[in-house]
């Protein structure tokens, strides 16, 4: 039975990028994976001053709308890395939480859908025709979890 998730106050929640779990990258602690990406999109962009602000945000929707803003630049290579940059986080998220690492695996084979009824390029959409790229990372993340613990420890 397919998963569907999308608010992080909602069933399934920690697998939104705007819950509050935290994660390290390059020595830098970032709330949510929200506000990690939201400020990737600035790096090495003429609007890079904005990275700070956005790292600042109290909340992943503040991050957001910052990050969102359309009158700022967004660096040039951005549709070619998001994906990644997307991947490398929740991936970072997931082997740092134990607790949500657990619920993550628990969802055996299912397939995992972020239900945003405005996003088709990392949820389904309103009309469920969107590519999903969150759910299939996250589906991504869950195996290549399973293959790291089936050789080693993992060091939280
Ligand atoms: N979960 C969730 C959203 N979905 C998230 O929004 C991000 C896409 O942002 P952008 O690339 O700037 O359009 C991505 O992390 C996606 O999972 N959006 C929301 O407004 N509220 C929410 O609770």
């Amino acid at each position: 039975m397919t998963i569907y998730f999308y608010k992080a106050w909602q069933p399934y929640g920690c697998f939104s990028n705007f819950s509050f779990h935290g994660i390290h990258v390059q020595g830098i602690y970032w709330p949510t994976v929200e506000h990690y990406y939201q400020a990737q999109k600035f790096v090495g962009s003429t609007d890079a001053v904005i990275i700070p602000f956005i790292h600042a945000a109290a909340t992943p929707e503040e991050a957001a709308a910052l990050g969102r803003c359309s009158s700022r630049q967004l660096r040039r290579d951005w549709d070619l890395v998001k994906t990644q940059v997307m991947r490398e986080a929740v991936l970072k998220k997931f082997l740092t939480h134990a607790d949500i690492r657990e619920v993550l695996l628990k969802t055996g084979d299912e397939m995992l859908v972020e239900n945003s009824p405005t996003d088709y390029f990392w949820g389904c959409g309103a009309n469920k025709t969107g590519q999903n790229h969150l759910g299939k990372i996250l589906i991504s993340v869950r195996e290549e979890i399973r293959k790291l613990l089936s050789l080693t420890v993992i060091h939280e």
